[in-house]
């Protein structure tokens, strides 16, 4: 099969190129920043998060929000806009460094994931804004997601070594695993930029699949979506939850999609946790219309008639 696929040449390298300075700095991981944690067998969440509070000069993202998630698990984060749900993602994936608190991962404790080793973590995430190689193929993009699994180094990778060609064929015939799975397989050979939006999007959820991590961080999955594709797109989380046992956390806007999807649903308010349930107890949680209500009303008073998440999610609750 991979050979039929033909040499990736220069777009492979340029991949990998792309993608080696994050596995070359896990060397200079701080050590004093991770602290095993005491195991609980049976009862570890895939991923907690302790009392974590983050500020950017004297506003507060995120106060001492605390968070169990557990393995297999849907999970997703709401709140009005600037509710500190980007924060809360960026503290799991290692780009913000919380100022208290700490992030337990796979037994470990951090005071500040570091993000250079998130796939080693078992870590793998989308992006609100799409991060893709608009000039690469679906299935270059997809095979790119495995890179940072890859232990033979970018100078193997150029070298052409045996570690290196037998990594590459591994990674190529994942990635046609995982288009098939999406069923993205009648556009793998196409270039990415070239594809419609949503399908753009269920590329890059192929390529943080094809980690096979144990943990999905989705940030605004269905942004941008019609109504068919975040019903395609729901589908397809479910399944892979289903297929990979895959841990997921999700931000999402639209509640309707958050509400049918998620097993349990945090929500945020000012960057505190107001709120943390099954779809049905949080619906009906005062505290949460409350929150919803505020900005609704306020968003009237504005003549704000936009269709977004604070509406939404006012009609929701
Ligand atoms: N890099 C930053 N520098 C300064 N302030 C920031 C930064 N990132 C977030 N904030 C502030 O922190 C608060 C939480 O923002 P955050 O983006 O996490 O909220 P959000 O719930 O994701 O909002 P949205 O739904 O609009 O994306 C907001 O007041 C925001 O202005």
């Amino acid at each position: 099969m991979i050979e039929a696929l033909g040499p990736l040449g220069m777009q492979w390298e340029m991949v990998v190129a792309g993608a080696a300075f994050g596995v070359a700095a896990d060397d200079f991981a701080s050590p004093a920043a991770e602290v095993p944690t005491a195991a609980a067998p049976g009862g570890e969440p895939a991923l907690a998060l302790d009392g974590i509070s983050l500020a950017f000069g004297g506003v507060a993202a995120l106060t001492g929000v605390d968070l169990a998630v557990q393995p297999g698990e849907i999970r997703a984060v709401i709140g009005p806009n600037g509710a500190g749900k980007s924060s809360l993602i960026n503290v799991i994936s290692g780009i913000y460094r919380p100022d208290r608190g700490r992030v337990r991962l796979g037994g470990r404790s951090f005071a500040a994931v570091p993000t250079e080793r998130l796939a080693r973590l078992g870590i793998a995430r989308t992006f609100q804004n799409l991060a893709l190689f608009p000039g690469l193929s679906v299935r270059d993009n997809v095979a790119a997601g495995r890179v940072a699994a890859g232990r033979s180094g970018v100078v193997g990778q150029v070298l052409g070594l045996p570690r290196a060609r037998r990594e590459r064929a591994d990674a190529l015939e994942r990635s046609l695993g995982v288009i098939e799975f999406l069923h993205l397989d009648g556009v793998r050979g196409r270039p990415v930029g070239t594809l419609p939006y949503g399908l753009q999007k269920r590329v890059e959820l192929a390529r943080a699949l094809v980690a096979e991590p144990r943990i999905l961080l989705l940030d605004e999955p269905m942004a941008g979506m019609t109504a068919t594709e975040k019903r395609e797109m729901s589908g397809f989380v479910r399944a892979a939850r289903e297929r990979f046992g895959t841990t997921v956390i999700l931000i999402e806007h639209d509640i309707g999609v958050v509400m049918g999807l998620s097993d349990r649903v945090a929500v945020l308010d000012h960057g505190r946790k107001i709120a943390d349930g099954t779809p049905d107890a949080v619906r009906a949680d005062p505290a949460v219309i409350d929150a919803y209500l505020g900005v609704a009303h306020q968003d009237d008073e504005e003549g704000d008639t936009r269709d977004d998440a604070r509406n939404d999610a006012g009609r929701a609750a």
